[in-house]
């Protein structure tokens, strides 16, 4: 059997002397969409930085496909796109894709590029204008692009849909879809239970510093004998 996408050992995490991630152990298998969800504060991001190797954790440990996050070969088989993305505010819409491409070792392929705007609805004439022009929805739009566009077989996407209009929120849930069937693997985070219940395979509920749940959208309604997913997430952090 393959190692897990992801793997969060008893990791451990305080700020100071507050706790925010106590003894987290999850699995997350490849090909799998998951999302974590959890209020304001639970801890969710530290999740993420931990596994980017922005934090250190102060316990456990963390795999990539196998392999210790502190590699950096483990996190190339990963692209993110944070809470609040925030590209060089003097570069062009080219010129950032074209640089997160270069990094990456990839040309900038004007075609695919063009394609993958089309595909999340950002225009392409917003290309050539600098980054500090756009709205709040353009910009994420820009960072999802050049998320996908480096072709890492697993996402971290923090909120994802946060600041997208309706049709882009749509046309991203297609992306992912098309990602899904090539075997892609998501970690995603996300107030919007809707889009959680639409996207995963999985998910988590993290509160107060611990996995309260891990598993289907489904399978958490039955568990917290909920109606719908927003009833069972209140019974769960009840
Ligand atoms: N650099 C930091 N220094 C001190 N405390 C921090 C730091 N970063 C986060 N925290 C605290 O850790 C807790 C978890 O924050 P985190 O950003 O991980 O939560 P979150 O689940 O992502 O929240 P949200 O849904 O609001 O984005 C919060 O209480 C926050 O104040």
């Amino acid at each position: 059997m393959s190692a897990p996408a992801l793997h969060f050992k008893q990791l451990s995490k305080a700020y100071g002397k507050s706790p925010v991630l106590q003894g987290v152990d999850l699995a997350v298998q490849p090909g799998e969409f998951f999302g974590l969800v959890g209020v304001n504060g639970a801890g969710k991001t530290t999740l993420l930085k931990c596994l980017l190797d922005f934090s250190e954790p102060d316990s456990g440990s963390i795999e990539i496909f196998g392999r210790s996050h502190r590699q950096h070969q483990a996190r190339a088989t990963l692209a993110f796109v944070p809470e609040r993305f925030t590209p060089p505010s003097y570069l062009t819409g080219k010129d950032f894709l074209n640089y997160m491409l270069r990094l990456r070792g990839q040309a900038y392929d004007p075609s695919q590029v063009e394609r993958m705007l089309d595909a999340l609805d950002l225009d392409p004439a917003a290309l050539g204008k600098p980054v500090r022009t756009y709205s709040k929805g353009m910009t994420q739009k820009l960072g999802l692009a050049a998320c996908f566009l480096s072709e890492r077989p697993l996402s971290l996407l923090d909120e994802p849909m946060s600041g997208l209009d309706p049709k882009a929120r749509a046309l991203l849930k297609r992306q992912l879809q098309r990602l899904k069937a090539q075997g892609h693997t998501l970690f995603f985070s996300s107030h919007t239970l809707a889009d959680v219940e639409e996207i995963c395979d999985r998910m988590a509920i993290l509160h107060q510093g611990a996995l309260r749940f891990v598993g289907t959208p489904a399978d958490c309604c039955r568990q917290f004998a909920a109606a719908n997913l927003e009833q069972a997430f209140m019974n769960c952090i009840a």
